[in-house]
């Protein structure tokens, strides 16, 4: 793990969108096409906005979330939305948009036809995760009722996944898909944050999922 610490927020969300842009051109300079899967919750959404102004061809990215939540679009908790909103706006607007919602009552429901859309996708070229302070990343959640499925070597693409802590039904990608990436960048803040990473460093990934993918990737953390 490589951990890079900025003094603060505003800092990171500009190195990280920086250091973004410098992986995705390299990765287009030698394909056609490239994947990038990012995560939805709270602490993106500056990192994103900064990104969407970058002069790439991002005609040739294909975007999409490390997770959802089962809600519908324009829901305030809606990863799509905030995807939307603060990356896929700007010069990014022409990056091609890879759904992870559709308006199927279930996530068992709404799997195939996502599923369908994701696999000409993988490997994901470039991923960035982010953490819950229980140590979950996408919705790989620490005792989510899909989680050993989930972690599995011949897991699917996308698992639906349930959870005490949380409101709604999720889907996400599972731990293979995640994992097969090319490149890893994970976004922290906070030191409440920073903690749960050094515990998460030495547990197992059934206990703290992140765990599983921090070996190769660089961390990118504010207080
Ligand atoms: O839908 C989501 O919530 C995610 O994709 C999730 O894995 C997120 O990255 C972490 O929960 C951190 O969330 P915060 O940035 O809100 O702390």
């Amino acid at each position: 793990m490589n951990l890079i610490e900025y003094s603060d927020r505003e800092m990171l969300a500009m190195g990280l969108a920086d250091r973004l842009a410098t992986v995705l051109k390299l990765a287009l300079d030698g394909h056609d096409r490239v994947s990038f899967c990012v995560p939805g919750g709270t602490s993106p959404g500056e990192t994103f906005s900064n990104l969407s102004g970058v002069d790439l061809d991002w005609d040739r990215v294909h975007v999409f979330l490390n997770d959802e939540r089962w809600v519908p679009e324009g829901h305030e908790r809606s990863n799509t939305t905030l995807l939307k909103d603060t990356l896929l706006t700007d010069r990014a607007r022409r990056a091609i948009y890879v759904p992870m919602a559709n308006d199927a009552e279930t996530p068992e429901a709404g799997i195939p036809a996502l599923e369908a859309g994701l696999k000409e996708q993988l490997p994901i070229s470039v991923l960035l995760l982010g953490m819950g302070t229980d140590g979950h990343t996408a919705s790989l959640f620490p005792g989510g009722d899909n989680l050993a499925e989930a972690m599995a070597e011949d897991a699917p693409i996308l698992l639906p996944m349930r959870t005490e802590s949380q409101l709604e039904p999720r889907i996400t990608l599972t731990r293979r898909v995640l994992a097969d990436a090319m490149e890893t960048h994970v976004l922290i803040m906070g030191e409440e944050k920073r903690e749960v990473l050094e515990r998460a460093r030495r547990a197992d990934p059934m206990d703290m999922p992140i765990a599983a993918f921090l070996r190769d990737a660089d961390v990118h953390w504010a207080p």
